[in-house]
């Protein structure tokens, strides 16, 4: 028999491990999907091949389960598992602020849980991930769970105490990078560039500064130094974002991010 693997919750990032791990090569017969709404469900399976089957009947037959709804359905949906599920099997949790605490006390005794914080950038396969232990795993929980998320891009471990302030950075990050990236094109407009016009120049300027900042491996500082010539265009923009303290605000707004993650476990 295959090993199979069960997403639970096919929502944003249910479909983008689901499309990862198609694309990657595993067969649809390896996977299986629940899902809530039945028109999501439906697209599911058509779209991917893949069986949707009910919570229970994915815990009852699958070797992995990667669960992936919102924290506030967790307890639903581990109470519902629970009965299924067998210490024999790995539970692989998305959710953001849910501990493996939370979900081993929900679950039969010895159950190995496996936290994971992921991206939306995983469904072009550049997606960042951090993965923690609970208290029954070893190592080979721990590359179960690297090779699922490295069909989307890179995975690293970190302690979980760690994992709310991750969260915060690449959980939420590319939220704040659209942000910019929606600013900068509104600038453009503003000036009376056509839409399309600022909006390719922007994509390209972040894909461009991306690269650079990954191939060079140089300090961002480094890198904006150097755009920065004196008494140039970039230095008259950079005084206007530092008067407008747009950096305090970033280290507010990931802080705000963060204390949200570790308030999530208690809803
Ligand atoms: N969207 C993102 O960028 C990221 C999301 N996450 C985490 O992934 C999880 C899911 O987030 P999204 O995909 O954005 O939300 P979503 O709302 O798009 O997906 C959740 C899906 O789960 C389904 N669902 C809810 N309860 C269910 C149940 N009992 N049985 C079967 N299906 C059920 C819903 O119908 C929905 O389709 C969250 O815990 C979130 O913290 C983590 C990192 C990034
Ligand atoms: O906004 C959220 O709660 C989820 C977790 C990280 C990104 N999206």
């Amino acid at each position: 028999m295959t090993s199979q693997v069960a997403i639970l919750g096919a929502g944003v990032m249910g479909e983008t491990l689901l499309s990862g791990l198609i694309r990657a090569g595993r067969r649809p017969e390896e996977l299986l999907i629940t899902e809530r709404r039945e028109e999501r469900a439906t697209e599911l399976r058509e779209r991917y091949g893949v069986d949707v089957v009910s919570n229970v009947d994915a815990a009852a037959k699958a070797d992995t389960l990667v669960l992936v709804v919102k924290p506030q359905d967790m307890p639903d949906l581990l109470a519902e598992i629970a009965p299924a599920v067998r210490p024999s099997q790995t539970v692989v949790s998305l959710a953001a602020g849910i501990t493996t605490g939370f979900i081993e006390s929900r679950l039969p005794e010895g159950v190995a849980v496996v936290r994971v914080m992921p991206n939306t950038p995983a469904l072009v396969d550049e997606g960042m991930a951090a993965i923690s232990r609970g208290a029954h795993c070893d190592e080979s929980h721990l590359e179960l769970a690297e090779s699922l998320l490295a069909a989307t891009g890179r995975v690293i471990r970190v302690p979980e105490k760690q994992q709310d302030a991750v969260t915060a950075i690449s959980g939420s990050g590319p939220a704040y990078l659209f942000f910019v990236v929606e600013a900068m094109i509104e600038a453009g407009v503003h000036m009376g560039l056509p839409r399309s016009t600022a909006t390719e120049l922007v994509v390209q300027t972040v894909v461009g500064s991306a690269k650079l900042l990954r191939e060079t491996g140089e300090h961002p500082t480094v890198l904006r130094e150097r755009v920065t010539s004196p008494g140039g265009t970039t230095a008259a923009a950079v005084r206007e974002l530092e008067d407008h303290k747009v950096r305090a605000a970033f280290l507010s707004a990931i802080e705000a991010a963060r204390n949200r993650s570790r308030a999530l476990a208690a809803e």
